[in-house]
């Protein structure tokens, strides 16, 4: 679907990211600050304010200074012919497309708009141009070139002239899902605070322990005295669940308690569960927001440029790596050996590893590695020890899951959400390490340490703070200019993951000196990868084509491709 879009909001100056660290020239030509988008100094008054606007909302980048490495990311193609009715493409000249999110006049067209009320707002009404524009967009891909197509833009998130609600009709509702993250109470605190300070609405509520309870738990009033000090507390403070999704009860729910405004907090499966309340609320002609706030501490939501808390989980693993070096430096042949979070996606060891520059290696799910032979981790392993007589390896949950699954026999188990319970490769790793050096008869000692759920308990740091600031009131502004705008279907269907043929990883292959275990089948199949995730947006025709062929296996294929 095209509805649900992501908005990590942009900076008070416009600035938006570039492309994703390791994207090939433009990553580079970025650091040294070229191809940097500013939007200027302000806009151009905005345009009158009509009735009913043909939209507007909501995709937010983040500065590139602030956010380094992280870019938004979109995926029209990866659509269902049941979902490809709400989507919204259009296309403009050279090339342009804009990618949009749905909107209550989509299905409302007459509901009242009323003046934003920030316009006499003491903190805001003397910023220069406050309001976005209706017309502001913001590109997906910052570096393009002299002939390329201008391609796949995205709403401004910000305040709008107009707001769908008036002052004493807003209802709002804020729940969290999934596993937990640095961060997920600043959001709560902000979107409370920020609904309350700017939009003078009194009437916020808590679900508790996720999707279930909705329809299964007492809604818990919140006001901004009762979240005052909740963003120095790790956790959530509503309570997060995985299943117990059920899209009927969950709109029965809101619709018998006159809820208009939805705030979603959670990851890929929550922004799923977003996108089919925001279908049926639509299917029951609702005037109500759906706002999904996207949550990973994995980063491995594509789209957005990078997810809070990720900041945070990088600088809290440094001290489980420091920890590892001091163990391993301390023993002869000692070995630090740190597992990270990260299912699918090993953003947080790759940037943990190159934070630290103790760390002589790294393994993550993308990258395949093998343990036995020449070129193999083990031997790797022994070299290392004979040279520096210490060694730290640091790897992602998900890291050589296959590796277990040929050793071991398993049985593939799920979590209540249906995602794949892992095997502890730290442990795998620590058993397989050991016999080797056993069987070589060589002395080591291998110290493992799994922070993993102490990362990710603790509160965000500031600069997670500023970020879930950015997002909450990037929500609030969208819903209140009567969007519906969660990642939904498109993030669903194609996963941000570290691409093992850019520059960043191969940034991280050069400091930590391992060798890079792929074989050249491994990497003609990731520059395969990459080139379809690359492929120029589709038009709205082929868009279309794509999706009803689609169908039958849709929100399965990676990338969204076909
Ligand atoms: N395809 C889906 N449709 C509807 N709800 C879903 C879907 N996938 C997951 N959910 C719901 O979203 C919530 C969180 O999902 P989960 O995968 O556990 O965490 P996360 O959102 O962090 O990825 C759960 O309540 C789960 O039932
Ligand atoms: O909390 P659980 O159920 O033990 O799940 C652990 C998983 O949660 C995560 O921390 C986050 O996953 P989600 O974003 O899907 O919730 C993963 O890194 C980890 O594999
Ligand atoms: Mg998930």
């Amino acid at each position: 679907m095209a509805s649900h879009i992501i908005l990590p909001p942009d900076d008070a100056d416009g600035n938006h990211n570039q492309e994703r660290e390791g994207e090939g020239e433009e990553e580079e030509a970025a650091q040294e600050g070229l191809g940097r988008h500013d939007y200027g100094e302000q806009h151009a008054p905005p345009p009158p304010p009509k009735a009913a606007l043909p939209f507007s909302a909501s995709c937010v980048r983040i500065s590139r200074d602030s956010y380094p490495n992280l870019r938004a990311l979109s995926n029209a193609s990866s659509v269902s012919l049941a979902d490809a009715a709400y989507v919204k493409i259009s296309e403009g000249d050279f090339g342009y497309v804009l990618d949009d999110v749905p909107h209550f006049t989509d299905y409302l067209p007459d509901v009242p708009t009323y003046p934003n009320p920030l316009q006499d707002h003491p903190a805001y009404s003397t910023v220069k141009q406050y309001f976005v524009n209706e017309d502001d967009t913001v590109p997906q891909k910052v570096v393009v070139q002299k002939n390329s197509r201008r391609g796949v833009h995205f709403r401004r998130a910000g305040p709008r002239q107009r707001v769908y609600f008036g002052t004493d009709e807003v209802k709002a509702c804020i729940v969290t899902c999934g596993g937990l993250c640095p961060g997920l109470n600043t959001v709560i605190r902000e979107l409370v605070c920020g609904l309350s300070h700017m939009y003078n609405v009194n009437n916020i509520f808590g679900i508790q322990n996720g999707y279930k309870g909705f329809y299964s738990s007492n809604y818990l009033p919140l006001t901004p005295k009762s979240v005052n000090d909740i963003h120095k507390r790790g956790g959530t403070v509503l309570g997060t669940s995985r299943g117990g999704h059920d899209t009927k009860k969950i709109v029965d729910n809101i619709q018998d308690r006159g809820i208009n405004q939805v705030y979603i907090i959670g990851g890929d499966g929550t922004q799923k569960g977003a996108y089919e309340i925001f279908k049926e609320i639509r299917k029951r002609g609702l005037k109500v927001s759906v706002a999904g706030v996207p949550k990973t501490i994995d980063n491995d939501i594509a789209i957005i440029d990078k997810s809070f808390g990720f900041d945070t989980a990088v600088e809290e693993a440094q001290r489980a790596i420091d920890s590892a070096h001091v163990e391993a430096c301390s023993a002869e042949n000692g070995i630090g050996l740190v597992k990270l979070m990260g299912r699918y996606s090993g953003f947080i060891a790759m940037y943990a590893t190159l934070a630290s520059r103790d760390v002589d290696c790294c393994l993550i799910p993308e990258s395949p590695f093998y343990m036995d032979g020449e070129g193999g981790l083990l031997q790797y392993i022994e070299r290392r020890l004979k040279e520096n007589r210490h060694m730290v390896i640091v790897v992602a949950e998900g890291a050589g899951q296959d590796l277990i699954a040929q050793s071991i026999a398993t049985s593939a188990q799920q979590d209540a959400s249906g995602n794949k319970l892992l095997l502890d490769i730290g442990l795998w790793l620590t058993h397989k390490i050991k016999d080797y050096f056993k069987s070589k008869k060589m002395e080591m000692t291998i110290k493992y340490i799994d922070p993993t759920y102490m990362i990710r308990a603790i509160p965000s740091n500031a600069s997670d703070n500023v970020y879930c600031t950015l997002l909450a009131h990037s929500a609030i502004h969208g819903a209140m200019a009567g969007y519906s705008f969660t990642v939904g279907m498109r993030v669903t269907s194609t996963r941000n993951k570290v691409k093992i043929t850019d520059r960043m990883w191969a940034r991280l292959l050069s400091s930590t000196n391992q060798p890079s275990f792929l074989s050249e089948k491994d990497i003609d199949e990731a520059s395969e990868a990459d080139r379809l995730a690359n492929r120029p947006p589709l038009p709205t025709g082929a868009f279309h084509r794509v999706a009803n062929s689609f169908e039958s296996s849709a929100s399965t294929s990676s990338n969204g491709e076909i």
